[in-house]
């Protein structure tokens, strides 16, 4: 190709809605582009230390591996140069000229529907690149792969409908992107702003950084140092530039351990949550180092999925450069560091809770269900999650919560079940009739109003030996509870049980007297192999042809005045008798969230409204 070959292309049409924002609408914070810049050039770099390990052929393998601006206030250019791997011709048109991150589709999606987004989450979504058209009416990118094949090139773009390629003699292995200022932005060319700007974002950048030739920042792996050494604001700044956070870290986890592994890890906890905004799923976000060489920025097989909202660095000396990312997932060296690494932080998870129960309960609002997920996906980590779940229940005020280890901590001598009730909200929970056999006899039941809930109480199945049990559902063993009130005979309870069995048919299990009511003539209970009013919801709403008919055990109220006269009127007024059972029934799946069709409910009610009128 000679030398004036020009190669015109134009950008992908993401690509141009994304500048469009990205210029118009994004940043009020327009100086992010040099953090964005140097980031790419550090990461191009690490890339490089790890291609070297594996690797002899490398075009210029002497060079350097440091940041160089320069700023020219005359040409109004602000010039980035790094020696990392470079882009071939192949990889300008890919990495530049179209979205690779299905992050960032998810991001001008998400854009589109509300509007509006923090300005700076943009360097979450791999958009970093194209921030230097907020400054510039003008890019170039001066590129030469390490691939020893590769050509020297300039990529070129006004940042409006395209770009192009041409050939750049001279330039060197890594890349040069000169940008060339906007009228309004010049400030962006002067020396003293730019140092302003690499020391509040880039400080602990793991490369030199020269301004003008002057070397700005003192290049250290953060997690390498000394606690005490280290500053909050100097915590802070790395968790922001080098975890591409926005938002301050909620909760964090230094440590460093020698045997079996050596291991330093850095852990930051977000104090946001994407994936609750509405994002897609985050990718995980510890990235793994060795010798302070990046092996992976976020390998998949490290820590559970549902720790995919931590982020941070781990750091182990006994890694070997150049493990794969395929073997790594296999690697049973990677496996137990993020075994070691995980129950840490579930430890941390744990001591932050009881130092600071509001602060945490806070972070609990954002994050609980990947709590929750990992409980259903994670079998190691379940009974240690188990702890962290907050909840409310009949003991505590309404808005207040608290965790399994509380409950346990309060039950009665001899109580060997851990009792809980699922429902839509503490309100319909407290409504409901299953509640009152346990509120009577001062036994504490958690409720849980959280959609998930519930399968997960079934993935837990007990806590610390005690079995979590469901009120809705039949065969709860109650001790007897002197109960107020006159009561139908044993013989006249039975001969009524026999009655509403009859009349009912196949739509009970089973009618007994129970020792559950208080205030209610009658209960359903779910059969202890029953579907809940919940699960059974979810079934319909992923099935249309889901059919499964309801059935319910029932308990009676033998001290109910109603209870009373309906056993009467099964000899006096037999007729009466069978529309008051029907009733007594459809009013109890009512009351459960399990009558599904009330058509015949409301008939019966105005027969039997009828015949109280007379
Ligand atoms: N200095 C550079 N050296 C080599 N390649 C680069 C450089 N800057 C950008 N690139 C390439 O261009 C791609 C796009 O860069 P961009 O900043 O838009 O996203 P990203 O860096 O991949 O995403 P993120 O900002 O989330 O890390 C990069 O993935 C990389 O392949």
């Amino acid at each position: 190709m000679s030398d004036t070959t020009v190669e015109k292309h134009s950008f992908q049409a993401e690509i141009q809605q994304l500048l469009d924002l990205v210029v118009h609408s994004l940043y009020t914070d327009k100086e992010i582009f040099l953090r964005e810049l140097i980031s790419n050039a550090s990461d191009s770099m690490e890339k490089l230390r790890l291609i070297e390990s594996t690797e002899k052929d490398i075009h210029s393998a002497g060079l350097p591996l440091e940041i160089h601006i320069t700023t020219d206030a005359e040409a109004k250019t602000v010039t980035i140069a790094d020696h990392g791997i470079g882009m071939t011709r192949e990889e300008l048109v890919k990495n530049l000229g179209t979205i690779a991150h299905s992050g960032t589709k998810a991001f001008l999606k998400n854009m589109k529907d509300s509007g509006s987004t923090p300005g700076n989450m943009i360097g979450q979504f791999g958009v970093g690149f194209y921030s230097a058209f907020m400054v510039a009416d003008e890019v170039k990118v001066h590129t030469r792969s390490w691939r020893n094949d590769g050509e020297e090139l300039v990529w070129t773009s006004d940042g409006k409908t395209g770009y192009e390629i041409e050939e750049s003699p001279g330039q060197e292995r890594g890349v040069k992107i000169v940008m060339h200022l906007k009228e309004e932005l010049s400030e962006y060319s002067e020396e003293t702003r730019l140092k302003h700007l690499i020391e509040t974002y880039s400080n602990f950048v793991g490369f030199p950084i020269f301004l003008n030739g002057k070397r700005i920042n003192e290049v250290e792996a953060l997690w390498l140092k000394n606690k005490s050494e280290i500053s909050e604001e100097e915590y802070k700044a790395f968790y922001q530039f080098a975890c591409k956070a926005w938002d301050e870290p909620s909760y964090r986890l230094h440590f460093s351990a020698d045997a079996p592994i050596a291991i330093n890890a850095l852990i930051f906890v977000p104090s946001e949550n994407p994936e609750r905004m509405g994002f897609n799923k985050t990718e995980a976000g510890v990235a793994l180092y060795s010798k302070k060489v990046l092996i992976d920025a976020d390998p998949k097989g490290l820590l559970p999925d549902w720790m995919r909202f931590v982020k941070g660095v781990v750091d182990s000396a006994d890694i070997p450069l150049n493990i794969s990312r395929e073997t790594m997932q296999d690697s049973a060296l990677v496996k137990k560091i993020g075994s070691v690494i995980s129950k840490r932080i579930i430890k941390m998870f744990e001591k932050e809770a009881e130092a600071d129960p509001d602060k945490y309960r806070a972070f609990y609002k954002k994050f609980d269900r990947y709590f929750k997920e990992g409980i259903a996906t994670d079998y190691s980590s379940k009974d240690a999650l188990a702890k962290l779940l907050r909840f409310e229940t009949s003991l505590t005020d309404a808005g207040s919560v608290c965790g399994f280890a509380d409950y346990v901590g309060r039950v009665k001598d001899g109580q060997e079940s851990i009792y809980y009730l699922v429902g839509g909200s503490r309100e319909q929970v407290e409504s409901s009739p299953y509640i009152e056999a346990f509120k009577a006899r001062g036994l504490e039941v958690i409720y849980f109003t959280d959609a998930v809930d519930e399968y997960v109480v079934e993935q837990l199945g007990e806590f610390d030996g005690k079995k979590l049990v469901s009120i809705r559902h039949g065969g709860v063993d109650l001790e007897d509870h002197s109960a107020e009130g006159d009561s139908l005979t044993e013989e006249q309870t039975t001969a009524l049980c026999d009655f509403l069995k009859e009349e009912l048919g196949d739509r009970v299990t089973s009618v007994a007297s129970g020792k559950r009511l208080v205030d209610s003539p009658i209960i359903a209970l779910v059969p202890s192999d029953g579907m809940s009013p919940q699960i059974r919801q979810m079934m319909k709403a992923m099935d249309e042809n889901f059919k499964d008919e309801v059935k319910v055990e029932l308990e009676i109220n033998p001290r109910h005045p109603l209870v009373k006269k309906l056993s009467e009127a099964k000899d006096s007024n037999p007729e009466l008798a069978k529309l008051v059972a029907l009733q007594l029934l459809d009013n109890a799946l009512i009351a459960a969230g399990l009558l599904e069709d009330a058509r015949d409910t409301v008939k019966r009610m105005n027969a039997l409204i009828e015949k109280a009128m007379g």
